[in-house]
C-alpha cells in the first residue's frame, strides 16, 4: 500500500490497526486527522471492509467533506459511501427513520436556536414569569446542558439542583419550563439541536431492536476531535461500538474548548476505563507549523496545570518569530491587520486564502471587513449572521417547513400574517389557546376556525388553510425546487419583496431568489437521490454557520477561534488580545474557566503553518462605548525570546517587549516622551475637528501645520523615507514630539 510510506512509524501503527479501540491522543498539528483519512482507506481498500460499515464522526460538516475528498483521493469514488458527518447530521438521519418508535412522524421539524428562543419567549410570557430572571439565552442554555447531560425534564423537576450549581435557587421554574418546552417541542413534532442526541439515546435505551440494528451496520466507528464530546455523543458511541468494540477515537486534551457548552474532557479518561484493552497511540512530531509557532504554543499550554503530558516538536524550519502587532483603537487593528496582508500577498506571492484572521468574539469581524474592503482584499466570514439567519430566507423557509410539517408552531407564527393578511396577534392568540387548553393539534384547529372565531378573522384563516393545502398537493407532485418556487410566488412573499424598492428591499428580494438557486443546485445533483421539499429541508437545517460562503475561494478567512478547530493557515492574525476580551470577561471566574480560555488561544495560535501574528489595540469600542484597553495576560506568559514587536516600531528586541506591551499608539513609532493615551492624568485625547477629514500626505513638507485625530494640533518638524516607509516628525501642542508613519496616520493638512 503506497499511501502508508507517508506516514511515519506510530502514525502508520494506528492506521494499521483496525481492530479493537483505540485511542490517539497527541499535538496540535501532528496529523490525527490524516491518520482517521488514511484508516478509512485502508479499512475500505487493504481490509477489503464495505465503506457502508463506516461510521466517522467529524465537529463541522465542511471536516466531514474534507476528509471525504480525501479519502477519494486515495482509494476513489467508493469513499462517498462511508458514513461521515457531524453528530447531529448523522444521527438526525438515524431518527428520520426510527421516528415513530419515538412517536414522532418522520418528517419532524428540526428548531434552529432563534425557534427554540422564541419558543421560550412565549412559554415564559404564558406561565407570567419575569423574563428578566428567565432569559431566552440562559433559559436555553440551561436546557441544553441538561439535555446534553441526559438529565430529562422528569428528572430536573424532581430535582432541581440536578446540575449541581446554585442557579436552581434564582430560577426555580426552570423545570416547568423544561417541561413545558418538551411538551411543546413534541406537538409542533419538532426536535432541537440537543435532542437529535438526547433522542437517539432513548430511542438505542428503549429499542433495542433499533440499537442492534446500527450495531450491526457500524463495525467500524471513528470519532475526530474527541475532547470535544459531551456525555450524550459519547454514550452513543459507546453503544453503538459496544458490539464489535472497533472504536477509534482522536483528540488532544489541550484543545478541549467547548466545557461551556457540556463537552467533557473527563470522556478521555472515562474512555481508558471503559475499554480495558484499549491501545493507545501518541504522536509527537507536529509537521504543520514552523518550530517558533511550535514552541510558542507549548509555552502557553504550559500554564495549565491540568492537561496530559505531552512533547510537541517539530522537524520544519524556525521560520520567522511571532510578530506582536499593537494599535491605538480596533478601527487602527482593522488597518495594521488588512495593511500586512497587503503588503505580504505582493512580497511573498501569497493569494488570499493564505490568510486568517481568528477573533475571540464575532463582533470584532467589522473593524477587520471595513480596513479589509478599503484595500479591496477579498474576505469570507464564517459564522456571524450568514445567510440561512436572514430574516428573508427564514421567512420562506418557515413556509416550506409548514408545508411539509402542518404542525411546526414557529413556522405557524411566523407566516400566519406574513404577508399581511388581517390575522392580528389575537387571533393567532386565541389559535394557541384553543390547541393548549382543549389539546387539539394546531392544524385541526385552524380548519376549524369558525367555531371560536368570528367574522373576517375566520375568514383570513379559512383562506390560509386553503392554500396551505394547496402547497402540501403541489409538493406531493413536484420537485424541491418546482414547489418552492411555486410557494415563494403563490404565498405573495417574492411580491412583497418585489415591491420595496429600496436598496435593502432589492437585496432580500435576490436573496430569496439565491434560495431558490440552492434548492435547484439540490435537485439538480445526481447524489441527492431524494428530491423532495422535505429531504432538502433536512439537509438545511443541519448546515451549520461553518458550511457557509462556499461561492469564494481565494478570501481571507474571518471566523471566531471557536470555529478555527482542525483547520490550517499559511499566515494567522489572533487579534483582539487584551484583557476581558481573549481571556473573556466572562471566563475569570474560576482556574477551570481561565484555563479553557488558555486552551483556546492554545488551539487560535496552532492553526498557523508559516507565520503567526498577534494584535491587541488600546481603546476599542464595545457596548456602545470606547474603552481603555490593557493587553492580555496571554500575551505575558508567552516565552519572549519567540516574539518580535512589529516591525514597524522598529524595535526588534525581547527585552523592550513587555514595556512595549503597554505603550500607546497610533501607527507612530520611536516615542520621544512617553505618550499619554492611557494615563488619565496627562494630556487629554484630542477630539477632532467637526470637519475633519484626512488629507493627501504625499506632499507633506517641514513646516506644514496639521490636526491629528488623537493627539489635536501640531507642526511637522521633519519628514524621513526609508524604503517605501515615509515618516513625519511632528511636535504636537499637547502631546509633544511624535514620528508618525504616514500610511498610518490620518493627518488634516492646515495650511
Ligand atoms: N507523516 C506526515 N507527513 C507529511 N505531512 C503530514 C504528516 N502527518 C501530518 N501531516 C500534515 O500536517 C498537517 C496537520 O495534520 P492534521 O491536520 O492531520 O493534524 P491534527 O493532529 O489533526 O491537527 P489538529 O489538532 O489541529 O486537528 C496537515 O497538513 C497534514 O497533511
Ligand atoms: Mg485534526
Amino acid at each position: 500500500m503506497e499511501y502508508l510510506s507517508s506516514l511515519n512509524p506510530p502514525q502508520r501503527e494506528a492506521v494499521e490497526r483496525t481492530q479493537g479501540p483505540l485511542m490517539i491522543i497527541a499535538g496540535a498539528g501532528s496529523g490525527k486527522t490524516r491518520v482517521l483519512t488514511y484508516r478509512i482507506a485502508h479499512l475500505i481498500q487493504a481490509k477489503g471492509v464495505d465503506p457502508f460499515h463506516i461510521l466517522s464522526l467529524t465537529f463541522t460538516n465542511k471536516a466531514a467533506n474534507e476528509m471525504k475528498q480525501r479519502i477519494e483521493k486515495l482509494i476513489g469514488l467508493e469513499a462517498r459511501n462511508t458514513w461521515m458527518g457531524t453528530f447531529h447530521s448523522v444521527f438526525a438521519k438515524i431518527l428520520r427513520v426510527e421516528a415513530h418508535k419515538l412517536g414522532y412522524p418522520s418528517n419532524f421539524t428540526i428548531y434552529d436556536t432563534d425557534d427554540s428562543k422564541s419558543l421560550i419567549r412565549s412559554i415564559v410570557k404564558e406561565l407570567k414569569l419575569d423574563d428578566k430572571v428567565y432569559k431566552p439565552n440562559t433559559v436555553l442554555s440551561r436546557i441544553s446542558g441538561a439535555k446534553n447531560r441526559l438529565i430529562s425534564w422528569e428528572q430536573y423537576v424532581n430535582d432541581p439542583y440536578i446540575l449541581a450549581d446554585d442557579e436552581a435557587a434564582m430560577k426555580p421554574k426552570m423545570g416547568q419550563i423544561y417541561k413545558t418546552y418538551q411538551s411543546r417541542l413534541f406537538r409542533s413534532s419538532a426536535m432541537d439541536f440537543d435532542d437529535l442526541l438526547f433522542n437517539t439515546n432513548i430511542l438505542f435505551r428503549d429499542h433495542p431492536d433499533a440499537l442492534n440494528k446500527y450495531q450491526q451496520r457500524f463495525k467500524y466507528v471513528m470519532v475526530d476531535e474527541f475532547q470535544d464530546t459531551n456525555l450524550s455523543q459519547y454514550l452513543i458511541t459507546k453503544k453503538i461500538a459496544a458490539v464489535h468494540q472497533n472504536i477509534c477515537v482522536v483528540g488532544d486534551d489541550a484543545q478541549s474548548i467547548y466545557a461551556f457548552r457540556g463537552a467533557n474532557i473527563q470522556n478521555i479518561l472515562n474512555f481508558e476505563k471503559d475499554y480495558p484493552d484499549l491501545f493507545v497511540v501518541k504522536l509527537e512530531q507536529n509537521y504543520r507549523s514552523t518550530k517558533n509557532i511550535v514552541n510558542t504554543a507549548n509555552s502557553i499550554i504550559e500554564k495549565n496545570k491540568s492537561q496530559l503530558k505531552k512533547n510537541v516538536w517539530t522537524h520544519n524550519e524556525s521560520g520567522d518569530l511571532i510578530e506582536l502587532m499593537k494599535a491605538s483603537s480596533d478601527n487602527e487593528e482593522g488597518r495594521m491587520v488588512a495593511t500586512t496582508i497587503f503588503e505580504q500577498k505582493n512580497n511573498k506571492q501569497l493569494h488570499n486564502s493564505d490568510f486568517a484572521i481568528l477573533y475571540r468574539t464575532n463582533s470584532q469581524s467589522r473593524a477587520m471587513e471595513e480596513a479589509l474592503r478599503k484595500l479591496n482584499i477579498t474576505y469570507r466570514i464564517v459564522g456571524g449572521l450568514s445567510f440561512y439567519q436572514r430574516k428573508e430566507i427564514k421567512d420562506l423557509m418557515a413556509y416550506l417547513r409548514y408545508v411539509v410539517n402542518e404542525e411546526d408552531e414557529e413556522a405557524f407564527k411566523r407566516i400566519i400574517n406574513y404577508p399581511k393578511r388581517g390575522i392580528g396577534n389575537n387571533t393567532v392568540e386565541k389559535v394557541m389557546v384553543a390547541a393548549y387548553e382543549h389539546d387539539i393539534p394546531l392544524w385541526e384547529v385552524i380548519n376549524n376556525s369558525s367555531s371560536f372565531l368570528s367574522g373576517r378573522a375566520a375568514n383570513s384563516v379559512e383562506d390560509f388553510c386553503t392554500m396551505i393545502r394547496s402547497f402540501k398537493i403541489e409538493t406531493e407532485r413536484k420537485d424541491a425546487f418546482e414547489a418552492a418556487s411555486s410557494i415563494a410566488k403563490q404565498s405573495g412573499l417574492l411580491r412583497e419583496l418585489y415591491e420595496d424598492k429600496t436598496i435593502e428591499g432589492l437585496n432580500r428580494y435576490e436573496n430569496v431568489q439565491e434560495l431558490l438557486n440552492a434548492i435547484k443546485e439540490y435537485v439538480d445533483n445526481p447524489e441527492n437521490e431524494d428530491k423532495s421539499l422535505g429531504a432538502f429541508l433536512q439537509e438545511i437545517a443541519l448546515l451549520t454557520d461553518e458550511d457557509q460562503n462556499k461561492d469564494t475561494n481565494d478570501a481571507v478567512t474571518l471566523m471566531t477561534i471557536h470555529s478555527s478547530k482542525g483547520l490550517e493557515f499559511r499566515h494567522v492574525f489572533v487579534v483582539g488580545m487584551e484583557e476581558d476580551l481573549f481571556p473573556s470577561q466572562m471566563m475569570m471566574q474560576s482556574r477551570e474557566d481561565l484555563e479553557e480560555e488558555r486552551r483556546l488561544f492554545y488551539v487560535a495560535c496552532t492553526r498557523a503553518m508559516e507565520k503567526l501574528y498577534l494584535s491587541y489595540a488600546l481603546t476599542r469600542y464595545r457596548y456602545g462605548r470606547l474603552l481603555n484597553c490593557e493587553p492580555s495576560r496571554f500575551l505575558e506568559e508567552i516565552d519572549p525570546s519567540y516574539i518580535k514587536v512589529n516591525k514597524r516600531t522598529g524595535s526588534n528586541v525581547s527585552s523592550s517587549f513587555r514595556e512595549s506591551l503597554s505603550e500607546g499608539n497610533n501607527g507612530f513609532i520611536g516615542l520621544k516622551k512617553k505618550p499619554a493615551l492611557r494615563s488619565s492624568t496627562t494630556a487629554k485625547v484630542h477630539t477632532p475637528s467637526p470637519d475633519f477629514k484626512p488629507s493627501n500626505t504625499n506632499n507633506l513638507q517641514k513646516g506644514m501645520k496639521i490636526e491629528h485625530p488623537k493627539f489635536g494640533f501640531g507642526k511637522v518638524t521633519g519628514i524621513e523615507t526609508e524604503g517605501t516607509n515615509k515618516k513625519a516628525h511632528i511636535h504636537f501642542d499637547n502631546f509633544g514630539e511624535k514620528t508618525l508613519l504616514l500610511s498610518f496616520a490620518k493627518l488634516r493638512i492646515l495650511d
